[in-house]
């Protein structure tokens, strides 16, 4: 394997922007909370936060009553900044080649000639590098203050990651960009060289998982068509090489690798984490590579995201992921129209207008479509774009009945020519007042690769950031970590996987509120209500 040995990576070594782990760790400082619940040690952030909910009862009479709950936690958050790899399986993809360019850009402060004027490179579409959120209100004048939502929380930059990452295709990244054709040539120029030192890893390939299309790029495998512990344990010393050789502290591992086919959930096979572990072993053909990497990453000790819509995290890999505290996070970036409908549709129902039929059509002409042209991939596609309107359509009790929910078809074509410009279709119809009806037609051009990279930097990012916040309530002893589901990724995606058990919330607006309030209470600040009181009562 001595042509990816040494599988070049692109080395997060020296400052970059000024931010270094140290300069990020001292980026984080600006501000401070002036809290008796908030302080600050060299190492950690230490702040008591009193959760304040409601608990909901019924009386005798059926009468709902409505109590005030306060639970104190304490959060710990470590300041310490690592050294951090982000591993792709798929790393010669679209997205994987893209976000790697858009990193080097980034890091070099690269500006690039388009017929549109100089273009420079930035992290728009990224929530945590792209965006701000309120502090607080200026004491004296009353305005708002707002911050980058990066310095909330002392964070990994992403101009600081080393990349590396898994391919069953071997071309190095430069030609994999081109073969992406998502970038401007005269930035793939100013990138060419150091994508060009990068070569994927092998990975594991099965041919039964991915649609048959997909055979001509496998010429970068592994021995073996179906699970074999041997793969589990290649993978697992892929990333401890990796991070040896780059001088890690961590890695994170994400898939953006194609859409697997569903996995059947078989009693005995894949149900619990020991039945799992002997699938692998026996090499079951119903255990997907993506969840051999899950277990693989599991067993690391190392984050893995799934960024498309199959069922990676199988029972036996959530239970395998708990036993271990190794931290998950799913699945399937949410990047356009999805992102787009989750938005809409909180909207729409949220103003009390009955959505009652919502047709979503695309066609895109990437990898990734022609992939999802096979009609099991694409049920995987067709699962996670289907069902992101289920929480919000179930809360409304006024506008639907138990049960009734808006006419909802995905459809999604192969069409070559538009390449990875998505082209997303959508008409929303709903009732209004008096049996009146309002249609949106939205015709929305994804430029999927570039929408999804910035997301793949977010779930890393808030992936890490994660793994060093710790909390106790005061029955406790120790601090411990949050559950092993990370749930607080579900902004990123379209699918979001949540802890055995709890509701799963898509409405765009909901997981962003509770992205933000989460680390505002690790600094001791309350949540973000917008009453801005200040500005009513006086
Ligand atoms: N906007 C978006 O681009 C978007 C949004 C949501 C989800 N996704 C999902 O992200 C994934 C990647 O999208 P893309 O546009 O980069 O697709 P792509 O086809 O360009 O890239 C996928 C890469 O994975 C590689 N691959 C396939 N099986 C592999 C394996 N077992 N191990 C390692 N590599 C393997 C392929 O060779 C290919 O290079 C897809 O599953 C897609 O559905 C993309
Ligand atoms: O995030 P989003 O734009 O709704 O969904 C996209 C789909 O519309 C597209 O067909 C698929 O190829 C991409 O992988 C992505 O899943």
């Amino acid at each position: 394997m001595a042509p990816h040995a040494d599988s070049g990576s692109l080395n997060g070594d020296g400052p970059a922007n000024g931010h270094n782990g140290t300069a990020a760790a001292a980026r984080s400082d600006l501000f401070t909370v002036n809290s008796a619940n908030v302080t600050y040690s060299e190492t950690d952030i230490l702040s008591k936060y009193t959760y304040r909910t409601t608990d909901v009862t019924k009386d005798d009479s059926g009468k709902y009553v409505a109590t005030p709950k306060e639970t104190v936690y304490e959060f710990k958050t470590d300041r310490k900044v690592p050294k951090l790899g982000m591993m792709l399986v798929g790393l010669g993809g679209n997205n994987g080649t893209t976000v790697t360019a858009g990193i080097i850009a980034n890091r070099r402060n690269l500006a690039w000639e388009t017929k549109e004027g100089t273009r420079a490179a930035n992290y728009y579409g990224s929530v945590i590098m792209g965006s701000t959120i309120k502090l607080g209100t200026d004491a004296k004048s009353r305005r708002e203050v707002n911050i980058p939502f990066h310095d909330i929380l002392p964070m990994v930059h992403p101009n600081d990651l080393v990349i590396g990452g898994w391919d069953i295709s071997k071309m190095n990244l430069a030609e994999a960009m081109d073969r992406a054709q998502v970038l401007e040539p005269t930035l793939k120029q100013l990138v060419r060289k150091e994508m060009a030192s990068m070569v994927p890893l092998p990975s594991i390939y099965y041919p039964d998982f991915i649609a048959a299309n997909q055979e001509d790029r496998a010429d970068n495998v592994l021995p073996g068509s179906k699970a074999s512990w041997d793969h589990v344990e290649q993978i697992r010393k892929d990333i401890r090489d990796f991070k040896a050789a780059n001088g890690l502290d961590k890695v994170i591992v994400q898939w953006t690798a194609n859409t697997e086919r569903y996995a059947d959930i078989i009693p005995g096979v894949n149900d619990t984490a020991d039945n799992l572990v002997r699938a692998i072993k026996e090499g079951h053909e119903e255990v997907s590579p993506s969840t051999v990497f899950s277990v693989a990453c599991t067993l690391e000790g190392v984050v893995f995201i799934n960024g498309s819509p199959q069922n990676t995290f199988v029972p036996g890999a959530i239970e395998l992921a708990e036993r271990h505290g190794a931290f998950v996070g799913g699945d399937d970036f949410k990047s356009g129209q999805t992102k787009m409908k989750s938005a809409l549709v909180d909207f729409l129902i949220n103003a009390g207008i009955k959505l009652t039929s919502i047709a979503s059509y695309n066609h895109l002409g990437n990898n990734d479509g022609k992939n999802l042209s096979s009609q099991k991939q694409f049920r995987s596609k067709e699962i996670s774009k289907s069902n992101v309107v289920d929480d919000m359509v179930e809360a409304n009790t006024v506008l639907y009945e138990e049960g009734e929910h808006p006419d909802h078809c995905v459809v999604i074509k192969y069409m070559p020519a538009v390449g990875d410009d998505k082209r997303a279709l959508d008409e929303y119809y709903a009732e209004i007042f008096m049996g009146g009806h309002q249609t949106i037609s939205i015709f929305n051009v994804c430029e999927d690769s570039l929408l999804a990279s910035p997301l793949i930097i977010d779930l890393v990012l808030i992936a890490e950031l994660m793994t060093r916040i710790q909390w106790r309530t005061q029955a406790d002893g120790d601090f411990k970590s949050f559950h092993s589901v990370l749930s607080v990724l579900s902004y990123m995606l379209k699918a979001p996987l949540t802890p055995p058990g709890t509701p799963v919330i898509n409405a765009l607006g909901k997981q962003r509120a509770a992205l933000i309030n989460i680390f505002r209470a690790c600094v001791g600040l309350e949540p973000e209500n917008d009453m801005t009181l200040e500005h009513k009562l006086f």
